[in-house]
């Protein structure tokens, strides 16, 4: 099983330059025409993303079931499973092609940079470990703070990701937590080492629609005040429609459309978006294309 501490090594320098080398509107993270393949099966799985991610940005990328949007995020966090490779384009992170970075390197990397929520948060902390334990321990390890100061930030992130009573919560297990404080615990893990860059994948999928626009809201929050940039990964256009500036369409490892999310939503291109569209409108989804007629 997977933990919060896994690949969490002293922090080790990774030159990426002086103080922020990439100015504000650099991009944090670039993908071009990046192809994955299955090199057990031999066969091209993911046939050429290409999108630049800029502080404060967020893109979306939506499509069906297996259509490769999670291989997508991560080749870009450098944890392809087992027999796929990146066999095409690059990926830049902070201009530093990942190509070209060691394993020590993506250790310093992971959490301080780039940083990634995924469903079904409960697989992702130690069931016996208090959660506020776990989350200091990140704190700890990546920002190398003492365990009093450790303990502090963990309970400030608690607080930051609007969990009521934080240090109630610090001292709780996961399984007293329900899915939606759960997830909000996996934020504040994620953040904890400031990255600049977070791949949300299917991040509130699992999650009832309060608790869902709940995390979104707090998403956005990130992005505003930290200048968190965004890969939002999710199947639900609504989600799309209310977090992201640029919406990659993805269908059977292809882009099929690609562009700013009000000009993608309002005049599909592509009949697959367009059908993805129509299979949200009945759920509302017209709430979140014109936002502004609801204030
Ligand atoms: N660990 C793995 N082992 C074998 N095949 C995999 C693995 N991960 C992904 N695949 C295959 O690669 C393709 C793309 O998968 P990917 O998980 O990227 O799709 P997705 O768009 O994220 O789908 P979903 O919305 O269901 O998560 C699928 O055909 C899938 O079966």
């Amino acid at each position: 099983m997977a933990t919060l501490s896994d690949n969490l090594a002293p922090e080790e320098t990774l030159d990426l330059g002086p103080g922020d080398p990439t100015g504000p509107r650099r991009p944090v993270l670039s993908l071009h025409d990046v192809r994955i393949s299955d090199q057990a099966g031999g066969r091209e799985i993911v046939h050429g993303v290409s999108f630049t991610l800029t502080p404060g940005r967020v893109v979306g990328i939506v499509g069906e079931s297996g259509s490769g949007k999670t291989l997508t995020c991560r080749a870009a966090l450098g944890i392809l499973p087992a027999h796929f490779e990146v066999t095409g384009g690059s990926i830049e992170i902070r201009g530093t092609d990942i190509a070209d970075l060691s394993p020590a390197q993506w250790t310093a990397l992971r959490g301080t940079t780039i940083s990634a929520v995924f469903q079904d948060p409960a697989s992702y902390l130690n069931p016996s470990l208090r959660v506020g334990a776990q989350i200091a321990e990140v704190v700890r390890v990546k920002k190398k703070l003492p365990r009093r100061a450790a303990r502090r930030r963990a309970v400030d992130l608690l607080r930051a990701v609007h969990l009521r009573e934080p240090e109630l919560v610090y001292g709780q297990y996961p399984h007293e937590l329900s899915g939606g404080m759960l997830q909000r615990v996996l934020i504040a893990a994620a953040i904890a080492a400031d990255p600049h860059i977070l791949i949300a994948d299917e991040a509130t999928t699992a999650l009832d629609v309060t608790v869902q626009a709940e995390i979104l809201d707090l998403l956005a929050d990130l992005r505003e005040q930290a200048g968190l940039a965004l890969v939002v990964v999710s199947h639900d256009l609504a989600v799309v429609a209310q977090l992201c500036d640029e919406v990659l369409v993805m269908q059977q490892g292809e882009v099929v459309e690609q562009g700013p999310a009000e000009r993608v939503l309002h005049d599909p291109r592509h009949d697959y978006t367009r059908l993805l569209i129509a299979e949200h409108e009945q759920y509302g989804l017209e709430k979140f294309l014109d936002p502004k007629e609801e204030t």
